[in-house]
């Protein structure tokens, strides 16, 4: 039977409270941030899970985030893989720039294209279909495998990283995607058919 699936992102960063475009920039968590790592934790505790194998990006946010969640756990010592593949969406060089600043410059619609449409990248960035196609790979070759063999998986990682791998799991199309947004610090849980299909999930939201 296939273990169960987490993907989690970052609690609030550092940019996400001073509203900057992020992407592949390497703020630390705020104080709000470590606050909802530590909940999702004890949440994932409350609920009776405990992970066999860990997956996070190359960025502090994620990889502070579960290692929080792994504290309350009381699971220090998991094994624990970090890949770029995981990493967020490459904002390119809206990176650094504030998001509503950028609304007054390129206007509300647009902004909204480059942050939330399937395939239209940021100038010098990533559109979420690029993200998809590292993070898709990855998914399939390294994370799945795992969770197929009955290992319960946590992926601890990034709004668009996420957004990417829940637009295959979920089965949603380039319009759907638009309106699906992640959270900071909310688990979602999913369990697997053995024809990797999707038969349950939920949105461990402890806000
Ligand atoms: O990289 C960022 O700025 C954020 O993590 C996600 O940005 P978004 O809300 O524009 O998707």
């Amino acid at each position: 039977m296939p273990g169960t699936l987490v993907l989690v992102r970052h609690g609030q960063s550092e940019w996400n409270l001073k509203n900057l475009f992020t992407g592949w920039k390497d703020p630390d968590l705020t104080e709000k941030g470590v606050t909802e790592a530590k909940a999702a934790g004890v949440a994932l505790k409350d609920k009776g899970l405990s992970f066999d194998l860990a997956f996070t990006s190359e960025l502090s946010r994620a990889q502070r985030t579960l290692s929080l969640i792994l504290k309350e756990l009381g699971q220090t010592d998991l094994e624990t893989r970090r890949d770029l593949a995981l990493n967020e969406r490459d904002y390119g060089d809206l990176a650094g720039l504030n998001k509503d600043d950028a609304r007054d410059k390129w206007g509300e619609e647009q902004v909204h294209i480059w942050r939330r449409s399937y395939d239209v990248p940021p100038p010098g960035g990533e559109s979420l279909k690029d993200t998809l196609a590292r993070t898709l790979p990855y998914f399939v070759t390294d994370i799945l495998p795992e969770v197929m063999a009955g290992k319960n998986v946590i992926v601890a990682a990034h709004g668009n990283s996420l957004r990417s791998i829940c637009m295959v799991l979920n089965r949603l199309n380039r319009d759907e995607i638009v309106g699906f947004e992640i959270a900071t610090g909310v688990p979602l849980i999913y369990e697997l058919g053995a024809d990797t299909r999707v038969t349950a999930s939920e949105t461990l939201s402890s806000k």
